[in-house]
């Protein structure tokens, strides 16, 4: 879980730092522009523009790959591999503009120097300032420009020249140090915004779930009820409603206790849930008492689904301390009459059946249906809507 986290705060640094340079797609090709313009000063045209084209290819392919980047789904452990690429792709720029220093600088001529410094200087700052939130591509952008600011004036004798390289020095020294303390508040920031998702998700995971069983808690059942027969009634279709009570659970409480009861409840409805479709929703009304709602259902196959269910539960092979616990349960049916029908019609109907069900002696499935569901027909609905 920890790994997983740490894998998640570097890809919100990598996000942070792609999006920190995203905009590099307008600033880019025209700072390439100037700076070769200015180039042109000291080397031949064809050199200078020869680096323009190579780096404005290699802007093109970083941008490329930050786009892909932001286009996928992407996963904790992808991290690495992600990191490395862009690492790359835009490491790639800043060899391009350090090249500069290569065969751009002409030893002994001040002016020149002064601007392959300023060149330097205004990388690292711009590195630091874009590429702080993740230490590998803080370590690939930040060295290169770094090396190629302290590089000329050190190959150059004098004390101007190494007055200029010890300058560069405390520049680097310092921006390292913005460069780590930046670091860690962003990793803080991002650490904290992400416990904070994961505690907002276990929250609202809570307000649906019923602690016991996992399955949809009374509330969430409701509202699933409430919007399945808003979109059973606009589209005309069928749906239906089941109520499943476990059979002579008291006895089962009062012999074994409560912590074997709250097992069978949980056993109960493992298996139900297991044996729903994706789109069925399971949830528990109270005690040992649940409700399924199942769109897309109507009367016959919703017994079908209730003979299943019921079924399931009596093959389960339940045991405390070597003795079986059977476990059955009574199933009541009934389905959506017409549009817009109260929640609470379908729930009593079900009820109705429920105990028909009890009377009946248990372990069974009765259906409730009223005289106007047989005049209802949903296609009648979508014809109207
Ligand atoms: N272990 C446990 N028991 C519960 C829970 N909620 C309700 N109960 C108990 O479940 C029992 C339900 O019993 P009754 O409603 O009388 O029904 P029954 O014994 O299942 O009998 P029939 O429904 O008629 O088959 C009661 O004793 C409740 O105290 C729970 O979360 N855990």
């Amino acid at each position: 879980m920890e790994t997983d986290r740490n894998a998640r705060v570097r890809l919100a640094q990598l996000q942070l730092y792609v999006n920190n340079h995203i905009n590099d797609q307008y600033l880019t090709p025209v700072l390439t522009v100037i700076v070769a313009a200015l180039l042109t000063t000291w080397r031949p045209l064809a050199w200078v523009v020869t680096w323009a084209v190579v780096e404005l290819a290699i802007i093109a392919t970083y941008l490329t790959c930050y786009r892909r980047f932001r286009a996928v789904d992407r996963q904790p452990h992808e991290e690495p591999v992600w990191a490395r690429r862009i690492a790359w792709a835009h490491g790639a720029h800043m060899l391009s503009w350090s090249s500069i220093i290569v065969w751009g600088w002409v030893p002994g001529d001040a002016a020149n120097l002064m601007f392959t410094m300023l060149v330097h200087l205004g990388l690292v700052s711009a590195t630091v300032a874009m590429s702080n939130p993740h230490r590998r591509l803080l370590l690939s952008d930040m060295s290169i420009p770094m090396v190629a600011l302290l590089a000329p004036p050190l190959l150059s004798a004098g004390a101007f020249n190494t007055g200029l390289a010890m300058l560069g020095l405390f520049y680097c020294a310092l921006m390292l140090c913005v460069a780590a303390k930046i670091h860690q508040t962003t990793a803080e920031a991002i650490e904290l915004r992400l416990r904070n998702e994961e505690l907002i998700a276990r929250l609202e995971r809570q307000t649906r779930i019923d602690g016991l069983t996992g399955v949809a808690n009374r509330n969430h059942l409701l509202a699933t009820g409430n919007a399945e027969i808003r979109r059973a009634s606009r589209f005309g279709h069928p749906m239906a409603l089941l109520m499943l009570d476990i059979d002579h659970f008291k006895s089962i409480n009062d012999t074994h206790g409560h912590l074997v009861g709250d097992r069978v409840i949980k056993a109960v409805a493992d298996a139900c849930a297991l044996s729903l479709r994706d789109c069925d929703c399971l949830g528990r009304m109270g005690g040992e008492e649940f409700v399924a709602i199942l769109p897309e259902t109507d009367l016959g196959a919703a017994v079908a689904v209730a003979e299943r269910l019921r079924a399931t539960v009596e093959a389960l092979r339940l045991t405390h301390e070597g003795r079986p616990l059977v476990t059955t349960v009574s199933v009541g049916v009934t389905v959506l009459e017409s549009a817009s029908e109260p929640l609470a019609n379908l729930l009593s109907r079900a009820d109705v059946a429920m105990y028909r069900a009890k009377k009946r002696g248990r372990n069974c499935v009765e259906t409730e249906v009223t005289s106007r569901a047989l005049a209802w027909r949903p296609q009648d609905v979508a014809a109207t809507v």
